[in-house]
């Protein structure tokens, strides 16, 4: 089973301390709800948990290797954190298809399956450029869950988004978590953080929150 394992995290940003003695064990199967206040923590936590911040103390170990020891980064992550960079200049097919090169776990078929699933048309001629702000994040969301990786990180996924766009996050967080992979979410609206999760982690401060009761359903 894929299991994160967050031990006496600690970063330090400028003097400040972003992040303040956590600890985690998250496993597959399930999706961690990250809740908290602007600067709360919960990007920082999420890029830690990536290896795009190094932690000042404590560790974090993904599936039994230790990140910053055996492991720069996770073997198998997908990410959506902020504005993602894609060409464009690129179709979003075209855009997928580039990163797909980089890790040749996935082949188109299944990139314009997932593009299906977030609602966008695979054939659509117009560039990233030409995307509506939902579109963008559309294809953020397709890019973080095409290739199955066993981590799958979402921070605010349906921010942009209509009615439509949340219902097929819902439904591609669920095809996520039954497929094993350890999901991590943002979402200021806490129904539908509360309705996505099956564990809420709250963060204040740079800390967690003990919560009264884990189970969300
Ligand atoms: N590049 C940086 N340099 C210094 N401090 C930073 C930097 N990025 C974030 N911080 C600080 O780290 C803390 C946590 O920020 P973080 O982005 O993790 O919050 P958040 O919970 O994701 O907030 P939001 O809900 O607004 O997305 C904040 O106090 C923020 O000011």
């Amino acid at each position: 089973m894929n299991t994160i394992e967050i031990k006496n995290l600690n970063k330090k940003i400028k003097g400040a301390e972003v992040l303040k003695d956590i600890n985690l064990h998250l496993e597959g199967g399930k999706v961690y709800g990250l809740k908290g206040k602007n600067g709360s923590g919960k990007t920082m936590l999420m890029r830690a948990v990536c290896g795009l911040i190094l932690p000042t103390g404590g560790s974090i170990t993904i599936n039994g290797e230790q990140l910053g020891k055996q492991i720069s980064f996770p073997r198998s992550v997908g990410i959506l954190i902020e504005n993602p960079s894609f060409i464009p200049g690129y179709t979003g097919l075209k855009n997928l298809s580039v990163l797909a090169a980089i890790q040749k776990r996935v082949v188109e078929d299944e990139i314009r399956e997932t593009l299906e699933k977030i609602g966008l048309d695979p054939d659509d001629k117009r560039t990233y450029r030409k995307y509506s702000l939902g579109m963008k994040q559309r294809l953020g969301i397709a890019a973080a869950v095409m290739e199955n990786s066993d981590i799958v990180i979402l921070d605010e996924p349906i921010n942009a988004l209509d009615e439509s766009g949340a219902k097929q996050v819902r439904t591609i967080l669920k095809e996520q978590k039954e497929r094993g992979a350890v999901c991590i979410i943002a979402c200021h609206d806490s129904e539908e953080l509360n309705f996505l999760s099956d564990e809420i982690i709250e963060i204040a401060e740079g800390r967690i929150v003990p919560q009264a009761s884990q189970s969300c359903h």
